[in-house]
């Protein structure tokens, strides 16, 4: 279990990450969601003990990164996967890290088979490596030491399109056997197929947080007219409050049926009317990130 309580990271007077606070449990997969410069990257951080927090804590089964005797036998981390030594074989460099951690060295051939790095990959040096090799290489890292919790920032950064799929089984495969994933992504398509729960953040702040599928269904109404104006009028009349607009549509907090019997009575001729969830997770990012609002969907 990841815990991660009240954290915050100030650099100077912007707060990178801002009082966030969220677990990721055994037997589930978390998606962590946010636009470029969210905080996303130094949550991580925070929690795998690189990043010193300003206020508030991070903990892995309760305890604090650092404190743990040899981290990589309980948690995996896969953060930066061009910060590897490039001069090294994928063997080589895997060996070292089993020798660290204390883990028989027998089981690099097997964990980089595991990967899709085969014998020739793995005798050649890692600056030779594309982009795809090294994000496997880092998940044979993060997997060496059998650890049952995995933090992955942009696994999927490089990968083709088959080795997407081939990540999203082996993330579902290890939280099915009781693991604990926090997986942050750009491609959204592949957190709403493999993540049982998200957190969306923005600017450094949860914007919302929950079962993918409650968040989904919860996520209002979205309603379009070609005078926004009228609408955004008619709403208020009615009592339905906006909590964010997304390309010149308005997100409701309200059922459809509310919605369109409040544009109607109004005399307000609408070009859209749907539940903001069923443009999928995208749409749902959209138009979480566009706006301010603050959003809690219970577990
Ligand atoms: N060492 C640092 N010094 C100053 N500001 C920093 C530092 N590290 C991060 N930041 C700032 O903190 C904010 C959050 O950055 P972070 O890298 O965590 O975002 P992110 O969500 O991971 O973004 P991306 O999706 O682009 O990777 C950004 O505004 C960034 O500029």
């Amino acid at each position: 279990m990841i815990t991660v309580e009240n954290l915050t990271k100030r650099y100077g007077p912007h707060a990178a990450v801002d009082d966030v606070s969220f677990r990721c449990e055994p037997g589930t997969v978390t998606g962590f969601l946010g636009p470029n410069g969210a905080g996303k990257s130094t949550t991580m951080r925070m929690i795998c003990g690189l990043t010193p927090p300003t206020s508030g804590s991070a903990t892995v089964d309760g305890v604090a990164y650092r404190q743990l005797p040899n981290p990589g036998r309980r948690i995996g981390v896969l953060l930066d996967a061009s910060a590897q030594h490039a001069g090294r074989t994928g063997r080589e460099a895997l060996t070292v890290a089993a020798r660290t951690m204390g883990v028989d060295p027998q089981r690099v051939p097997a964990t980089l088979e595991r990967v899709g790095l085969g014998p020739t990959a793995a005798k050649r040096r890692v600056r030779a490596y594309s982009l795809g090799m090294r994000q496997r290489l880092g998940l044979a890292h993060a997997l060496l030491g059998d650890p049952r919790i995995l933090i992955l920032d942009e696994p999927a950064n490089g990968l083709d399109p088959e080795g997407i799929f081939w990540m999203r089984g082996l993330l579902r495969d290890f939280a099915d056997r009781g693991g604990t994933v926090l997986l942050s992504s750009h491609l959204l398509r592949e957190v709403e197929a493999v993540a049982d729960r998200l957190v969306v953040i923005g600017g450094g702040r949860i914007v919302a947080q929950g079962g993918k599928d409650e968040l989904l269904a919860g996520a209002g109404t979205l309603v379009r007219a070609r005078d926004a104006q009228a609408l955004r009028d008619a709403l208020a009349a009615a009592g339905l409050s906006v909590t964010g607009s997304t390309d010149g549509g308005l997100l409701v907090r309200a059922e459809a049926g509310a919605v369109g019997q409040a544009a109607a009575d109004a005399g307000v001729a609408l070009t859209e009317l749907r539940p903001a969830g069923s443009g999928g997770l995208e749409q749902l990012f959209l138009t979480l990130t566009a706006t301010e609002s603050k959003q809690e969907v219970a577990a």
